[in-house]
């Protein structure tokens, strides 16, 4: 019997409960059939070695500002580029200009003064002593447990998806995305998740990014997802839920509405895996996310904002 993550059992019980958020099933159906599902894995601005991409996904979360702010942005290579596509740009760069971030000693006593220089740019970086404490945290479990580096946690999980991602979880407290819902522990994981996808696109399939059971992850519940499912309609929000969210309204992280949209977002897409599978060949969520991913990276869908919460796990 195949291990399993506990993030499709948990916001299954979400969905049923859920007060403020909808599943539209019919929309979710035509959504696909307008599709094309085979997106890519962007190899650009990514290095391709596990110690980088596990730093990369350490820090994967919440570039967005308040209206009327402007957003971080970085230089790198004569482009400017802000959001996710600012990390992987500074990282790369910080990374070419020879800062050791693959280096776990150098992490575990990292100064605000380098990372301040490895996110130079214009603006800061939101939640920044969040991404100073998660560099010292993967430098001092790499060290304590690992040797010194992500390649001996990749060992252990033994090329299974579900075994890398408890492995993260359970070692790097900075990765352990859950969240409580009337009572019941709900399991997220967004970054674990998200960082086994970015070893299999960034390794193609092979060696560090060789994994037998791709098809266990689920989407990652980030905030673009969920802004996209919702122009097209897959998600729908109550009118209380809507107000807040359309007048950028911050949620607590953990808030009921905040785990509603996520749990949402996540059994949304397994909806659409299911209505897939029908006589055509299964498609891993991941695939599908970087589908829904890449759909939000176009102004199209954007006409609505999506729901913010300063949260350093997605
Ligand atoms: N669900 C999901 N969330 C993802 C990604 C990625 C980047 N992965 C791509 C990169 C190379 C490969 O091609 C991957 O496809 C970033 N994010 C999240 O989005 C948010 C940033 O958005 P914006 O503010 O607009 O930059 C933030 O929460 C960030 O953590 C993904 O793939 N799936």
């Amino acid at each position: 019997m195949r291990e399993k993550l506990p993030v499709l059992d948990s916001t299954y019980y979400v969905v049923q409960q859920s007060k403020h958020v909808t599943i539209n099933k019919e929309a979710a159906r035509q959504m696909l059939l307008k599709g094309d599902v085979n997106s890519a894995w962007h190899p650009d601005l990514h290095i391709v070695e596990p110690d980088w991409i596990f730093v990369l996904d350490a820090l994967n979360f919440c570039f967005w500002e308040d209206p009327g702010h402007p957003k971080w942005s970085v230089e790198y290579n004569g482009e400017e580029y802000s959001g996710y596509w600012a990390l992987a740009a500074s990282l790369k760069r910080a990374y070419e200009e020879g800062v050791p971030l693959t280096n776990a000693e150098f992490l575990t006593t990292i100064s605000s003064k380098t990372v301040e220089k490895i996110f130079r740019g214009k603006q800061t970086i939101p939640l920044f002593q969040y991404r100073v404490n998660h560099l010292r945290e993967l430098g001092e479990v790499l060290l304590e447990k690992y040797d010194g580096t992500f390649v001996n946690v990749l060992q252990q999980a033994r090329q299974s998806a579900v075994a890398l991602v408890n492995e993260v979880v359970k070692n790097f407290p900075s990765f352990n995305d859950v969240a409580v819902y009337e009572e019941q522990t709900v399991y997220f994981y967004k970054r674990a998740q998200l960082l086994v996808s970015d070893l299999y696109g960034a390794f193609e399939g092979e060696g560090y990014g060789d994994f037998y059971d791709l098809d266990e992850l689920t989407i990652f519940a980030d905030y673009k997802l969920p802004q996209v499912l919702r122009h097209y309609r897959v998600l729908e929000y109550d009118d209380y839920l809507s107000n807040l969210v359309d007048q950028y309204v911050r949620f607590a992280p953990g808030s009921p509405e905040e785990v509603e949209i996520r749990a949402a977002t996540v059994q949304a897409v397994e909806m659409m895996r299911q209505s897939l599978t029908n006589g055509q060949r299964t498609i891993p969520a991941f695939k599908l996310d970087w589908w829904l991913w890449t759909l939000g990276q176009d102004d199209t869908v954007r006409e609505k904002p999506y729901h913010r919460v300063r949260s350093p796990f997605y």
